[in-house]
């Protein structure tokens, strides 16, 4: 079912946490909450679920509008049919595995037969049908944290809420599982709302990623829109980005980077004051002294100050006269042609203007 999220305003005290959000999420589709800490997407997820009371706005889950500020509607936790699974697995560790799932079927009174065959359907779902007789505290975190997700999969709620759930997962076990969460999501075509501040996750996830900052959001859109196209000079750092450089103009067509003066011969005009200028380290170029030519963007030289080997890549940093370039260079025998360079060495950066992009200037980032 689809959720509809209007001026939703969640105060603690005086504390504004949610800052009149509006979004949607259109049946069967993930939406990823991304932010830094603090941001306010667990707020704005438990207040979908019913754990918080909004001070303002109107919240829907498919026909039912479970909370309205005006109509004064506030519909309890229990009665949204929305499933959650948070960070700690929440898993009775006496109880099997089987058990575990069928728990909240149990509670809804559902016959002893229809319990058995959706539990066994959910962990059919998640892989771990073959250890439904075992008991739950014989199980590493993943499997558990695949049983919380059983178990609400199993009640077939309306919408599916996931707070940073493989965060005490180690890190191949965090890509394994969410390449099967989303093809879960996916399959059972479950409307969820995700809550992550790691990126790499959220655009594994979601259909549409909200990144929020101080309650509010400030730019939603696809994962690739978001990768392509960071609104602001504020979320390409937060992306990591890697190179967000701020745009400085002068009248004589004089141009700088960051704070450092640099050769351009086919600068764009939308390299502009106000601006900053986003380059990810892949798209950098290193060239030996005095080879590169200004006509392939902004050129800036330097000397190498970082060079860490990473197997296909060596990631660089590169020092041009106080202003320090991230550069990711592929090796020659993986289909790299840059420069290889050791520290201290002497190179040209190429901040191709082709592959640049610009975006406004957020104040505080500068
Ligand atoms: N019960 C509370 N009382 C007062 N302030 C709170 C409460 N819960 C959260 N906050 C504050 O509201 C803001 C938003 O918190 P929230 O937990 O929604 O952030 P978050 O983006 O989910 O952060 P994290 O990624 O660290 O979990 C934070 O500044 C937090 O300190």
């Amino acid at each position: 079912m689809d959720i509809e999220i209007s001026g939703l305003t969640l105060k603690y005290d005086d504390f504004v946490a949610v800052d009149d959000i509006s979004l949607d999420v259109p049946d069967g589709e993930s939406l990823v909450l991304l932010g830094e800490s603090g941001c306010g997407k667990t707020s704005t997820m438990r207040c979908i679920a019913g754990l918080e009371t909004p001070y303002d706005g109107h919240l829907r889950i498919g026909d039912d509008v479970v909370f309205d500020s005006v109509g004064r509607k506030n519909v309890a936790p229990n009665r949204r049919n929305v499933g959650m699974v948070f960070q700690s697995y929440a898993i009775w560790p006496d109880r099997s595995v089987r058990a575990n799932v069928a728990f909240g079927l149990k509670a809804k009174k559902a016959s002893k037969e229809q319990v058995q065959s959706k539990a066994d359907q959910a962990l059919d779902m998640i892989g771990l049908k073959h250890l439904a007789d075992r008991g739950a505290s014989a199980l590493s975190g993943g499997q558990m944290q695949r049983v919380a997700l059983a178990r609400s999969i199993a009640m077939e709620p309306a919408v599916l809420l996931l707070d940073e759930p493989l965060s005490n997962l180690d890190a191949q076990l965090r890509v394994r599982l969410r390449n099967e969460l989303r093809r879960i999501q996916r399959e059972a075509g479950l409307t969820s709302v995700y809550v992550t501040h790691d990126q790499s996750e959220a655009m594994a996830l979601a259909d549409k990623i909200a990144i929020m900052k101080r309650g509010t959001i400030v730019q939603l859109g696809t994962p690739q829109e978001i990768y392509d196209e960071p609104a602001t000079s504020y979320i390409a750092r937060f992306l990591g980005m890697g190179n967000v450089l701020e745009i400085s103009r002068g009248t004589e067509g004089t141009l700088g980077l960051g704070g450092v003066p640099v050769t351009a011969g086919t600068a764009p005009t939308s390299w502009e004051n106000g601006r900053a200028l986003c380059i990810r380290p892949e798209q950098v170029r290193l060239a030996a002294p005095s080879q590169a030519h200004s006509s392939q963007g902004a050129v800036l030289t330097g000397e190498v100050t970082v060079s860490i080997f990473q197997g296909s890549d060596i990631s660089y940093e590169v020092d041009c006269g106080g202003l320090t370039i991230q550069a990711v260079v592929k090796r020659a025998p993986y289909g790299g042609e840059s420069v290889e360079a050791s520290v201290g060495d002497k190179v040209d950066v190429v901040l191709s203007a082709e592959e640049a992009i610009t975006v406004p200037m957020d104040e505080e980032s500068k």
